[in-house]
């Protein structure tokens, strides 16, 4: 079986696949320090937990934190034999070219979204993955990457507010009854909130016009929902977005070898 990892700025994801299907998915706070025997003891007991036979055989990993990867590499080797492939680094071939100015390392989970968006719904996209940071990842019509947007996450922006105004609490994103705020919370939760949509509305528009052709937005990552409920800002929602390009990558990179 396939284990895929998908390592963000804030958590990472493992998840289980058995050649057509995720059987299983798990979360952990991303931290550098943690050890391959640490993942190994974490993770196998909660296979047990799921009833899950531990015969991982591959390891597919995406990480945005170029620390954590050494690690990982060691729990590859030391517990299931196996060199992982690595999203970005040598050794990892790319089902769509990368068209951006030399010498930009792009981070690999906009890669591997691109890939994944590429695979499902064609060309012509704008990606965008709600994580630590908010992301558009434009794909072309031949499913090249060419660029995109990077701006600031949801979360990100309610701790930067907590964090920098002395009488700002720290709050949790939601979508406020009414766009005038009669309390502090409310008056956050609507600048993030209603700020949010606009600024996923004028990004898409303006990838749109620049681009000068219709294009499909696919989002990603866990608030897409809460802003899709408030405004029609998506074409396409897929939750396991980025693990299924870990797949795509991984067969890919299997019949290369082959
Ligand atoms: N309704 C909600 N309100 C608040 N937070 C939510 C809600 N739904 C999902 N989330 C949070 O959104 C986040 C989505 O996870 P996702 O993998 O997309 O990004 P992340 O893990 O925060 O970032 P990164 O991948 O950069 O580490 C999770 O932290 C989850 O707890
Ligand atoms: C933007 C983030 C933090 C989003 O996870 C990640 O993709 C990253 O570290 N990117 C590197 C820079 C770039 O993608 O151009
Ligand atoms: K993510």
């Amino acid at each position: 079986m396939l284990l895929a990892i998908d390592c963000g700025n804030t958590n990472t994801v493992f998840s289980i696949y058995d050649g057509s299907e995720f059987i299983a998915t798990w979360r952990t706070a991303t931290e550098w320090q943690r050890t391959a025997d640490q993942y190994y003891v974490w993770l196998t007991s909660l296979m047990r937990f799921e009833k899950i036979e531990v015969d991982i055989t591959d390891v597919v990993i995406s990480s945005t934190v170029p620390r954590v990867v050494f690690n990982l590499r060691v729990f590859a080797d030391r517990y299931f034999h196996t060199r992982p492939i690595v999203v970005g680094k040598a050794g990892c071939a790319l089902p769509v070219e990368v068209r951006v100015d030399a010498g930009t390392a792009v981070g690999p989970d906009r890669l591997v979204n691109t890939v994944a968006g590429h695979d499902l719904f064609g060309g012509d996209l704008i990606v965008v993955d709600f994580g630590t940071a908010t992301t558009f990842d434009v794909v072309d019509t031949d499913g090249a990457y060419i660029g995109g947007v990077i701006a600031p996450g949801v979360n990100l922006s309610l701790e930067a507010l907590h964090n920098a105004a002395a009488a700002l609490p720290h709050v949790d994103i939601s979508q406020p009854e009414h766009v005038v705020g009669t309390n502090t919370v409310a008056c956050m939760q609507s600048g993030v909130f209603w700020g949010y949509v606009g600024l996923v509305r004028e990004i898409c528009a303006r990838i749109k016009a620049e681009r000068g052709r219709e294009m499909r937005v696919i989002s990603t990552g866990g608030l897409a929902p809460l802003f899709q409920q408030a405004v029609d800002l998506f074409d396409e929602f897929r939750d396991d977005l980025t693990m299924h390009g870990l797949t795509v990558i991984y067969k890919y990179n299997k019949d290369l070898a082959d």
